[in-house]
């Protein structure tokens, strides 16, 4: 079957002319309605249209190309990022995309890391979570119209992960109704915030709390840094950029100190604690409660992991179907070098991987809508959950998309190394999201210790009834069970693919569990106890992750068999899940094997399904990728064109190479023409 309709985008960048024809031969073979595929994953045909007209519209837009963008210096890059801010701003006045949604259509499409991503991302959101509503009235329109830009000024220089031990202060004068703000030591400095170094007018702080000498905990303030007239820092500010980074260069991400700075009292952001004018302090109802926006971030992170791990999958994927080596005998033409086993390997489960994240990304905005309606209505019950969740697949999905995007450009080869493959800025700037909002260990720390006392609680209340995801945990019993699939047909039951994964998590944290027991029996205290069992403890949470994205993945399928979904869409979806279920128990073969879930009797056939696998996906690989339906302008990527003209956009592009502006080349003079003429 051929693809029902060609995707509406226009090729942009790539070099025109007949489009590669293994390409245009693998689309002909798809074995699924590529249109429908692309319509399930972005919510409809209503709905990818207007994506295309917002993506179309962007990538024929001048201001918008990034082809120059490896030239360019830091300093050069930063202005094409406002300059692509204030465009921004035009179109969504000209076009009337007012509307949230609308405005992160068309930022998604212009695809970079934009200086306003902190305001829109966590600086608004904290105002909209953490405001009271006269804060949110005085505070939101300046926001939403830009008449302020905001961050999020948390981590300093001395503490990031810790937020309990961050030092800047916030004293309240009950003399003027004021906070003081004040860095008391350089590690107090602000450090890291995006948008803060040359950006940002306002931001909100989080300091200490400090009234009539008592400690009341961090929480969140309003402050302004900048001028609104000229943009200079106001008095006892001091603000900048820190300086060059391994990749992100279009964010200013900044350092702040305070210098006594004297905010009013009702810029502390007080929906939750409240200072009273006479100092008197309330509590908030959950003493995490301020940290939601980070929640909120991590859920959104958890959604892009699949977009980013797609783009890079679809680099790779149509450069080896355009890329040939090798005939396999002598006489015979050139192979793809996707036809070989070890690039499908390679490539066919973070294909698959994709797809899993993309079920997972939409499984955690629906958790996280619940959790905010709760929030509303003062429940904050869901809180736990929510957290520990979003904090062990934040964690998961960034660790392996990150991981993924580089195994893509290994896969391609030298021509993976250069800059116009698009895969070393893809990777350069992606990698921090395993740091950013929370470092992966420490989050999988949190997760491992959520899985822990519930663990606890049902062994010492049998009987007890767990939440969904976690509900296995009750089950001590399944301890004892062993895997039965010893036929390779036997792997392809998502019934036998879910225990394994059950058992896996459950065995680790009962592991984990017997091991503090065993610790504290040595004589450590609880504390003490725990640090002896860390490294387990990540892996306890990446366990009960994959548990989840593969339950969710398997759902999603049987909700769409119920809904209707034609048979070769189910078809090519079940066959990802498979792999993505197969792929991961194959890559931590040992945890299976290690306490005799499985077995050799289990392993061959399972490797036998994998290989099997491979191959059915392989007539698929393209159709599966250009499904994703991203422009020439979205991957960037002289290896990924839509049309497969690899070799000459390559050529084109590096025809933009400032060196290649002379013949001769700069330092020719100085340095090569002294040696080459001398005397021998
Ligand atoms: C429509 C969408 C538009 C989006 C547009 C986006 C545009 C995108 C642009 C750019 C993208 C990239 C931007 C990146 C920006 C990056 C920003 C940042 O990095 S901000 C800073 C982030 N910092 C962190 O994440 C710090 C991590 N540290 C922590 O979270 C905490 O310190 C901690 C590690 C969790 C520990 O906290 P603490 O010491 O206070 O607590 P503990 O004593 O360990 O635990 C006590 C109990 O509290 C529970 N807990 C902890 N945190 C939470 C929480 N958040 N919610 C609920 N409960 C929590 C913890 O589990 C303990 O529970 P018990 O065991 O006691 O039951
Ligand atoms: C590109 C980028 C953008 C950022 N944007 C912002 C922003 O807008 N606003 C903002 O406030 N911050 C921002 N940050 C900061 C970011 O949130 C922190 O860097 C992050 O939370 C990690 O904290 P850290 O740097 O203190 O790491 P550390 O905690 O110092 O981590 C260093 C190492 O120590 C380990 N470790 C730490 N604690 C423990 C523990 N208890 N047990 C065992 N191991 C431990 C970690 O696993 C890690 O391996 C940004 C960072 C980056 C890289």
């Amino acid at each position: 079957m051929s693809s029902s309709s060609k995707p509406n985008l226009p090729v942009t960048n790539a070099v025109n002319g007949p489009p590669n024809a293994d390409l245009v031969r693998e689309r002909g073979a798809a074995s699924f309605p590529v249109r429908d595929l692309t319509y399930l994953v972005y919510g409809g045909q209503e709905r990818t249209e207007h994506l295309e007209r917002i993506a179309n519209m962007v990538a024929s837009d001048p201001v918008f190309r990034k082809t120059d963008r490896f030239f360019l210096s830091r300093t050069e890059q930063y202005r094409r990022s406002l300059e692509k801010v204030r465009h921004y701003k035009e179109l969504i006045a000209k076009h009337n995309l007012h509307s949230e949604l609308d405005q992160q259509d068309l930022r998604q499409a212009i695809d970079e890391d934009l200086p306003i991503g902190l305001h829109v991302g966590m600086f608004i959101p904290t105002i909209v979570g953490q405001g009271t509503d006269e804060q949110q009235k005085k505070w939101l329109p300046l926001a939403r119209a830009y008449k302020i830009i905001g961050t999020y000024a948390q981590t300093e220089l001395g503490h990031g992960s810790f937020i309990r031990g961050l030092e800047t202060v916030a004293t309240y004068d009950k003399s003027t109704q004021e906070f003081v703000l004040n860095s008391p030591t350089l590690t107090a400095t602000k450090w890291w915030p995006g948008a803060l170094g040359k950006t940002s007018t306002h931001c909100v702080v989080f300091a200490r709390l400090v009234i009539s000498d008592r400690e009341c905990g961090v929480h969140p303030f309003m402050v302004q840094l900048r001028s609104l007239e000229n943009h200079e820092p106001l008095k006892g500010i001091t603000v900048g950029d820190i300086g060059p980074k391994f990749a992100y260069e279009t964010m200013d991400n900044g350092f702040l100190r305070f210098d006594h700075v004297r905010i009013p009292r009702d810029h502390m952001l007080m929906r939750f604690a409240q200072v009273a004018a006479d100092g008197t302090y309330s509590t908030p109802p959950h003493s995490k409660v301020s940290y939601a926006t980070m929640v909120f971030m991590r859920a959104y992170i958890i959604g892009t992991a699949s977009s980013t791990l797609a783009k890079a999958v679809t680099i790779a994927v149509r450069y080896s179907c355009v890329r040939k080596q090798f005939p396999l005998r002598s006489g015979e033409p050139e192979q793809q070098i996707l036809n070989y086993q070890n690039q499908q390997a390679a490539l066919f489960p973070l294909l698959a991987t994709a797809y899993a994240f993309h079920f997972t990304g939409n499984y955690i905005r629906q958790m996280y809508s619940d959790f905010v309606r709760g929030m509303r209505a003062q429940d904050f019950s869901v809180l736990p959950e929510m957290h520990a969740t979003s904090a062990g697949l934040k964690s998961l999905t960034t660790w392996i998309a990150s991981a993924g995007i580089e195994t893509c450009r290994a896969s391609c080869g030298g021509h993976g190394y250069s800059k116009l493959s698009g895969l070393p800025s893809l990777y350069a700037n992606y990698i921090p999201a395993c740091t950013y909002e929370g470092d992966n260990t420490v989050m999988c720390f949190q997760l491992a210790r959520y899985l822990l006392k519930l663990y606890g609680k049902a062994q010492a209340k049998p009987g007890l009834r767990l939440p969904g995801n976690v509900s296995y945990l009750e089950k001590s019993t399944l301890l004892d069970e062993r895997c039965d699939a010893s036929t390779e047909e036997l792997w392809l039951d998502p019934a036998r693919q879910l225990h394994a994964y059950r058992n896996r998590a459950l065995r680790l944290v009962a592991n984990c569990a017997n091991r503090l027991v065993a610790e504290m029996q040595k004589g450590k205290d609880e504390v003490l106890a725990v640090e002896a069992i860390k490294s387990d403890m990540v892996k306890v949470a990446k366990a009960h992750s994959y548990y989840v994205v593969l339950n969710n993945f398997v759902n999603a399928i049987e909700q769409l068999r119920a809904s209707g979904t034609s048979t070769p869409i189910l078809r090519v979806l079940k066959t990802l899940c498979d792999l993505f279920a197969l792929h991961f128990i194959q890559a931590d073969l040992g945890d299976f094997l290690e306490y005799g879930y499985l077995s050799s009797l289990h392993t061959e056939p399972l490797h036998a399904q994998i290989r099997r696998l491979l191959e059915a996906i392989r007539p698929d690989a393209v159709a599966l990728v250009d499904a994703f339906n991203f422009t020439d302008h979205a991957l960037g990527s002289a290896l990924g064109v839509h049309n497969g003209r690899v070799y000459e956009t390559l050529f084109e592009w590096a025809q933009q190479e400032p060196l290649n502006k002379t013949q001769v080349a700069p330092g020719y003079h100085e340095y090569i023409k002294p040696f080459l003429l001398a005397k021998m």
